[in-house]
């Protein structure tokens, strides 16, 4: 996400509910000089309000392109994205967007990126200070509030952007492989700090992983892409009891369903 596109949302007013989302039959070919590539193709897709949901497909497929659909950075060519019935037609402070690389403003602290979105909407209240000061004793940033970003860890980085994301409540949550490139340890420590906050806020979340452990330990659904361009293959049900722990990913149904999905997968 460009800098311009984290001002353009972080600046508008917000709405504090989850937002149902609904593709119907998106594509997108991307168009360069003579060379055509389409990465999706007639997608549909279903996400209730308050549902947290996986896409998960092999790399190229299209699931950075579909999420940055919805997010409105990118338009689709054909069908629609509707969120509660509501065409999408650009970014907004209703979704909020975590990428791989996180991304904050490396000219302000830790607490002062958190306050970014509020300063800009001109919404910076003591309850929203007191908020931001909350959010970064629980994503464990408390002690590194006024610290620069060069200064904070990769983990810490994440859990920095994924504070500056929260406080504006968004809608709906977008995260592009958001743990990617972090080790074993704090990748965990993220998903388990992700099922937390999504257990207490029931926002909309939409997921994007290639793992397979990944989606089956987070997801209420996992929709399958298919190979390029990308089309819902599969839309899996994880019927696996709620709190999860990253301890259940040992179990028999937990191994059932990471095998159930791996099979749609390879199909
Ligand atoms: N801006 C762009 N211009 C041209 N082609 C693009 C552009 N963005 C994506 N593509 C192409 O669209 C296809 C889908 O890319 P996308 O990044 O959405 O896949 P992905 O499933 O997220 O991949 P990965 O898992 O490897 O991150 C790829 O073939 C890619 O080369």
């Amino acid at each position: 996400m460009s800098e311009t596109s984290a001002q353009a949302i972080e600046e508008s007013p917000v709405v504090d509910r989850p937002a149902a989302v609904r593709l119907r039959d998106v594509g997108k070919t991307f168009r360069k000089r003579r060379r055509e590539t389409t990465a999706l193709e007639e997608v549909n897709l279903d996400i209730a309000a308050g549902e947290f949901l996986c896409l998960l497909g092999p790399s190229g497929c299209g699931k950075s392109t579909l999420l940055s659909i919805l997010a409105g950075f990118i338009e689709a060519d054909t069908g629609e994205v509707l969120m509660d019935d509501r065409p999408v037609t650009g970014p907004g402070p209703d979704r909020g967007v975590l990428f791989q690389t996180p991304t904050l403003f490396p000219w302000l602290t830790t607490r002062q990126n958190v306050l970014y979105g509020p300063r800009a909407r001109r919404a910076l209240t003591p309850e929203v200070r007191e908020e931001a000061a909350e959010l970064l004793e629980t994503v464990g940033l408390a002690e590194f509030a006024d610290a620069y970003p060069h200064e904070l860890s990769g983990g810490m980085r994440h859990r920095a952007a994924f504070a500056r994301v929260l406080i504006n409540h968004p809608r709906v949550l977008l995260m592009d492989e958001p743990f990617g490139a972090l080790d074993a340890i704090t990748r965990a420590g993220m998903q388990r700090f992700l099922l937390e906050l999504w257990q207490r806020r029931r926002t909309t979340i939409v997921f994007v992983t290639h793992d397979v452990e990944e989606a089956t330990l987070l997801g209420d659904r996992v929709s399958v892409l298919s190979g390029r361009p990308g089309r819902t293959k599969a839309v899996v049900d994880i019927d696996l009891p709620r709190p999860r722990t990253y301890d259940d990913t040992e179990t028999l149904a937990f191994v059932t369903a990471k095998r159930r999905i791996r099979e749609v997968l390879e199909q």
